[in-house]
C-alpha cells in the first residue's frame, strides 16, 4: 500500500429522482464537509452529467459542484495562511546543539579509533595467519583466470548439444583468450620479482618491512572466511524500524476507533497522510488528517494500543496535536529509543558554567532530544506529579538553576523532611527548612511575612523609580545588578507544598501569602516554585493554580489532577499526562515560556551532582558576597519584622484627635508600646523605618510656652492612606 495524499473519496452521490433540493443545497462546496478538497479529489462530473442529460429520473447524479480549481481563499490568501517550514533546519540553528552533535560525532570516531587501534596487533596476527591460504587462493585464482575457467560451462553446454560450430567458435575464442592472459601473467610474475629484487637490494629496510607486511596483509586479507570477520565493529548502531505508511495505517487500524476502521474496512486509508513521513531528529515523523470526528485526543487515549500496532515501546511513540491546526490534525512521532532511556545530550551546566536568571537556560529535552529552556523571572510554577516520578527531582533542579546566579536569593522548604533540598539549602539557601513539624512550620509563617514585606517595598520601590531606569515597571537584570535598590531575584521553592495550606493554624496565611507572591511576586523579582504529589484544590489553591505561569505535570492519575496542574481544559485538548507510563520518571507537560504544552525528559541530577553543582554556587557567591542567612549557619532572628507592624502601631499611640504629631512622642510612645522592638529609636530611625513605606517627616509646629515650635513630625492621614494602599483596604484608617 504507498501513502496517498488525496483523500479517500470522491464526492457524495444522491438519487436524482429524490435528491433534487439537496443539489441546490449543496451548490455551496463550503456548506459542506469536505468543502476545501483540492482539484484531486473532485467528482468525476462528466460521468454524472452524462447520467442526467440521458433524461433518466433515476439516475444517478454527483451532489457536488465541478471545481475546476481549488475553492476557499484565493492564491495570495493561501500564501497568506502557509506554513512555512524552516529554511535552515532547527538542530542546525542552534549553536549548543550543533556543539553537542559534533561532540557526539567526534567522540564516535574517537572511540572507534581507540578501539581498533588496540585491536591492530591481534588484526595483523590474525591476517598473517591467513596469508598461506590467501596465497593458495591468489594462485589457484590467477590459474583459474589463466584457463579461461570461467567460459568452461558454455563450451560443455555446446558440447552437450552437439553444436560443433559454436564450440568451434567458443574454444577458437578461448585459446586466444589463454595465451593473452599467460602472457600478461607471465609479464606480472617477472615485474613483480623484479620489483622484488629491486626492493631487497635497493630499499631501505623499513621500506622492505612495510612492503612485506603490506603483501602478507594482502593474502591475509584474501584468506579471510565470510563467517570470521577479523575486524568487528566498535559499535554496535541501533536498528530502528524505519516507520512506513503501511505500519502507520495498520497501528491506526488497531485502535478500535470505528470512523478509521470503516473506512479500512471499505479499502480506504483511514488516515490522509499530508506530508510524506520524514526522519526528524533521532526519530520518524508521519503527519496527516484522522477521519472527519476523530480527534487527535482519541489517539492519545490509546498511546498503548498505538505502541502496540507500532511495534515500539511505549515510550517511542508520541501522538501529539498541532496546536491552531483542527483537532484532527495528527502529528506521530516516533522515536528510534525510549524516551526515558534513550541517550541524553550532557547539560550545560552540570560540570561549570553559571546563569542569569532573567535569560532562558535549559532544563530538559524534548522527545526528539533538543534542549528545551525556562526563563525563571517572572514566572510562579507548580509542580504535579503522583508520588516517585521525579517531582523533587525536578523542583532541586530548578533550584539549582536559581542557585547559579550568585545574585538570586533562595528561600527552600521540603516539607518531606527527607533532605532533597539539602544540597541546595545547606549550600547557598537564606532560608531552608527540612521538615513539617510545628516548628519548622512556625520557621516558614516568619519567612513568608517578610516576604510579603519585601513584596510590599519592592512594589513600591518600583512604582517609585524614574521610567527610564525601571521602564516596564518590573525588575530588570540591570536593576537586580544594583545592591541599593535590593531587587535581586528571590525564588521560593516549596516541595510537598499541600502541608502548608492543609495546616491547622496558618493554613489559610500560608495560602493567603502564596496567593500574593504568585500574582504579584513575577514582576517584582519573586519567583515560587510549588511542587505538590496531590494537585487538588486543597492541596493547590485555586487562587495559585489559577495564577501560575509556568506549569510542570508529571504523571497524574484523572482528569482533575491534570487540570489542577496543567489548566482548565488541557485534558479536553488533548494535553493529558495520564498517558505517561511509570517508567516516564522526569518526563512531563510542560507548559510556560510563551508556548503551548510540550513534552520535557528534565535534566537527571542525582543527589552527588547535586551536592557539586550547589558547591559550585556558593562559591561563586562567596565570590560575589552574596551568601547570606542559613548557608552561613545564621538562623534568622527572632521575627520583629513581621511581630510588630509599625505603621499599625504608630497609629496605636497617634490616636485620631492628633492629626500631626512631633517624631520624638511617637518613638517615645512606641518605646513604651513596644519596649523590646522601638527603645532606643530616635526621630531619624523613625524617619528612615517610614521612608520605605512611602512616608516622609514633616514639619509641625506646636505652641509651646507661647511659642511656636517647628520640629521633624508625622502627619497621622499619612500613616492611615499608607495603610489603605497597603493592605488595599480603603478602610484601614
Ligand atoms: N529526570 C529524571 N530522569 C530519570 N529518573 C528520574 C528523573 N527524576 C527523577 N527520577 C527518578 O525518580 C525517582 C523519584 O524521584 P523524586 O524523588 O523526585 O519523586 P517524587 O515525585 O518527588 O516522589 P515523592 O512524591 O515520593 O517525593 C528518583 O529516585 C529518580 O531515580
Amino acid at each position: 500500500m504507498s501513502p496517498d495524499y488525496r483523500p479517500d473519496s470522491g464526492g457524495a452521490v444522491v438519487d436524482l429522482g429524490k435528491a433534487r433540493s439537496a443539489r441546490i443545497e449543496s451548490a455551496d462546496p463550503s456548506a459542506r464537509p469536505g468543502a476545501d478538497r483540492s482539484a484531486d479529489s473532485a467528482p468525476d462530473w462528466s460521468a454524472a452529467e452524462l447520467a442526467s442529460q440521458s433524461g433518466d429520473p433515476a439516475a444517478r447524479v454527483m451532489v457536488d459542484q465541478p471545481t475546476p480549481a481549488a475553492t476557499g481563499p484565493g492564491y495570495l490568501g493561501r500564501l497568506a495562511g502557509a506554513h512555512r517550514r524552516a529554511v535552515v533546519p532547527e538542530w542546525l540553528r542552534s549553536l549548543a546543539e550543533l556543539r553537542t552533535a559534533a561532540a557526539w560525532v567526534a567522540r564516535h570516531y574517537a572511540h572507534a579509533t581507540g578501539y581498533h587501534a588496540l585491536r591492530a596487533p591481534v588484526y595483523a596476527a590474525r591476517l598473517t595467519l591467513q596469508a598461506p591460504t590467501g596465497a593458495a587462493r591468489f594462485v589457484g585464482g590467477t590459474m583459474r583466470w589463466m584457463a579461461d575457467t570461467e567460459g568452461e560451462p558454455v563450451r560443455l553446454a555446446a558440447v552437450r548439444r552437439e553444436d560443433a560450430a559454436e564450440y568451434l567458435k567458443l574454444s577458437r575464442q578461448r585459446d586466444g583468450r589463454v595465451r593473452l592472459r599467460t602472457l600478461v601473467a607471465v609479464l606480472a610474475l617477472f615485474t613483480g620479482l623484479g620489483a622484488a629484487l629491486a626492493v631487497y637490494v635497493l630499499a631501505p629496510e623499513w621500506l622492505q618491512a612495510v612492503s612485506a607486511g603490506a603483501v602478507v596483509m594482502a593474502l591475509g586479507s584474501a584468506g579471510r572466511r565470510a563467517d570470521a570477520p577479523v575486524i568487528h565493529r566498535a559499535v554496535e548502531l541501533p536498528a530502528a524500524v524505519k516507520l512506513t505508511s503501511d505500519i502507520v495505517l495498520r497501528a491506526l487500524g488497531a485502535l478500535g476507533i470505528p470512523a478509521i476502521n470503516q473506512a479500512q474496512a471499505k479499502g480506504r486509508n483511514g488516515f490522509e497522510f499530508t506530508a510524506p513521513i520524514t526522519r526528524d531528529g533521532p526519530g520518524w515523523r508521519a503527519e496527516g488528517n484522522l477521519p472527519y470526528g476523530v480527534t487527535v485526543t482519541d489517539i492519545i487515549e490509546r498511546r498503548e494500543r498505538l505502541a502496540s500496532g507500532l511495534r515500539r515501546p511505549l515510550g517511542c511513540v508520541w501522538p501529539e496535536a498541532v496546536p491552531n491546526e483542527h483537532t484532527g490534525h495528527l502529528i506521530l512521532w516516533v522515536g528510534d529509543q525510549d524516551m526515558s532511556t534513550a541517550k541524553k545530550p550532557v547539560w550545560p551546566l552540570l560540570k561549570s558554567g553559571s546563569v542569569d536568571l532573567f535569560k532562558p537556560v535549559a532544563f530538559g529535552t524534548d522527545q526528539r532530544g533538543r534542549w528545551v529552556e525556562i526563563t525563571l523571572m517572572y514566572i510562579a510554577a507548580v509542580i504535579g506529579a503522583i508520588p516517585r516520578m521525579g517531582k523533587t527531582f525536578l523542583l532541586r533542579l530548578l533550584l539549582l538553576i536559581a542557585a547559579l546566579d550568585p545574585r538570586a536569593e533562595l528561600h527552600t522548604y521540603d516539607l518531606k523532611g527527607t533532605g532533597d533540598l539539602d544540597p541546595v539549602g545547606n549550600a547557598v539557601s537564606h532560608r531552608h527548612r527540612a521538615g513539617d513539624e510545628e516548628e519548622d512550620i512556625e520557621y516558614a509563617v516568619r519567612d513568608l511575612r517578610a516576604l510579603r514585606e519585601e513584596l510590599r517595598r519592592r512594589a513600591k520601590m518600583i512604582r517609585s523609580l524614574p521610567r527610564d531606569v525601571c521602564p516596564e515597571s518590573k525588575v530588570t537584570s540591570d536593576l537586580a545588578n544594583k545592591p541599593s535598590f535590593g531587587l535581586h531575584p528571590i525564588v521560593v521553592g516549596v516541595d510537598e507544598c499541600q502541608v502548608w495550606f492543609e495546616h491547622d493554624k496558618y493554613g489559610k496565611e500560608l495560602e493567603e501569602i502564596c496567593t500574593d507572591l504568585v500574582k504579584r511576586g513575577p514582576a517584582t523579582g519573586i519567583v515560587l516554585l510549588l511542587a505538590t504529589q496531590r494537585p487538588d484544590a486543597k492541596a493547590l489553591p485555586t487562587g495559585i493554580s489559577a495564577n501560575a505561569s509556568a506549569r510542570f505535570c508529571l504523571k497524574v492519575m484523572g482528569q482533575l489532577e491534570n487540570d489542577m496542574v496543567l489548566g482548565t481544559s488541557a485534558y479536553k485538548r488533548g494535553v493529558r499526562a495520564t498517558m505517561f507510563s511509570w517508567a516516564d520518571k522526569g518526563i512531563h507537560y510542560f507548559v510556560g515560556e510563551g508556548s503551548d504544552a510540550r513534552i520535557v525528559g528534565s535534566v537527571y541530577v542525582d543527589a552527588p551532582a547535586a551536592e557539586a553543582i550547589g558547591a559550585r554556587a556558593r562559591k561563586a557567591r562567596e565570590l560575589a558576597g552574596t551568601l547570606s542567612g542559613h548557608a552561613l549557619g545564621e538562623d534568622p532572628q527572632p521575627d520583629t519584622s513581621s511581630a510588630y507592624d509599625l505603621l499599625r502601631d504608630v497609629l496605636v499611640v497617634v490616636p485620631a484627635d492628633e492629626p500631626k504629631v512631633w517624631s520624638e512622642t511617637v518613638v517615645a510612645r512606641l518605646a513604651e508600646l513596644r519596649p523590646e522592638v522601638y527603645d532606643g529609636w530616635d526621630p531619624e530611625g523613625l524617619a528612615a523605618a517610614l521612608k520605605p513605606h512611602g512616608i516622609a517627616t514633616i514639619q509641625v509646629g506646636r505652641r509651646t510656652g507661647g511659642k511656636v515650635v517647628n520640629r521633624r513630625g508625622i502627619d497621622r492621614s499619612h500613616i492611615t492612606t499608607a495603610i489603605a494602599e497597603r493592605d488595599g483596604n480603603q478602610d484601614a484608617g
